[in-house]
């Protein structure tokens, strides 16, 4: 070991030594101890699951709404879903579908956006046979409405229908039991939530949506949102109960966090929700 190693160790030896008679000390005060929050990090992590050979995943990326796009697909019967498409991103979504020579049966939202304009619409016009699905409690148009606890199938995979609401009231998140992955719109992003200040957003109840319909799924399972703002991708259900800095509060400190995020309201709101509501355009078919 060289001296300038040796010396490092001592000074950190020293630093944690400190800290610990500090968080010890009853006169000094909680705000001088020294803070390991900043340290929180995963010390074990679950075994990964990984998807079975005849089950395609694609995840793509809309860089002006940060929307993730996702298409999932049997490889052996070649039926196909696509969730949450984007409606400037059609032509690229119906390019991978024919591309690789797959039968989209559904084209599926997790909610009605405020953000963006869906690309159901324009896609159910591009790839004929589609059929449009969202949540009953989305209030939305499509041509197939889901339930809590109904399954959505293609080819041999199926995804189960949770109802997560609290970013809005129609809030699902599709769970594909299988393959241990969950897509679950804004209800959970990745280290943060959707928020709760319009469309009926309400914070106690997306907090419960996470702890009953989300947090209960095994630890493993990997956690695909419909957005990420930082460049991030995916994440588990064990990081999120760990790390998310929102949903790791108690429900008060959540509501209080939630009821101050003062984000400005989505640039395309006034037109994105009246269109979504519609299948993201006026469907004559
Ligand atoms: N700047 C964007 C909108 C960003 C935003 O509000 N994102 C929503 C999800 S889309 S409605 C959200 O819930 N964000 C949570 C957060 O903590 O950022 C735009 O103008 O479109």
């Amino acid at each position: 070991m060289t001296h300038a190693i040796q010396s490092n160790l001592v000074k950190l030896g020293g630093h944690l030594a400190r800290a610990a008679v500090l968080s010890q000390n009853p006169r000094i005060n909680r705000f001088q101890r020294f803070n390991w929050g900043h340290v929180r990090r995963l010390t074990t992590m679950s075994s990964q699951i990984p998807l079975s050979s005849d089950f395609l995943f694609r995840q793509m990326f809309d860089p002006t709404s940060c929307t993730y796009t996702y298409l999932l697909a049997d490889t052996e019967s070649k039926e196909a879903v696509l969730i949450d498409p984007v409606l400037e991103q059609v032509d690229r979504d119906a390019g991978v579908v024919r591309d690789l020579g797959l039968s989209l049966k559904f084209v599926m939202n997790t909610h009605m956006h405020a953000d963006h304009i869906t690309g159901t619409g324009l896609l159910k016009k591009k790839v004929p046979g589609c059929k449009s699905l969202i949540s009953e409690a989305s209030g939305a148009m499509a041509d197939v409405h889901v339930e809590p606890g109904e399954e959505v199938k293609f080819g041999q995979h199926k995804l189960e229908v949770r109802s997560t609401p609290g970013h809005t009231s129609g809030c699902v998140t599709y769970v594909c039991h299988e393959q241990g992955i969950a897509f679950t719109g804004d209800t959970i992003l990745i280290r943060g939530c959707g928020r709760t200040d319009f469309q009926e957003g309400d914070p106690a109840v997306l907090y419960k949506s996470v702890y009953e319909q989300i947090f209960s799924l095994p630890d493993n399972f990997k956690l695909y949102p419909a957005h990420d703002y930082k460049g991030l991708m995916v994440t588990t259900v064990e990081e999120e109960k760990k790390l998310n800095p929102r949903l790791t509060k108690s429900l008060d400190q959540f509501i209080e966090i939630m009821n101050n995020l003062n984000l400005p309201y989505p640039k395309k709101i006034d037109v994105a929700v009246p269109a979504n509501r519609v299948c993201g355009i006026q469907d004559d078919n």
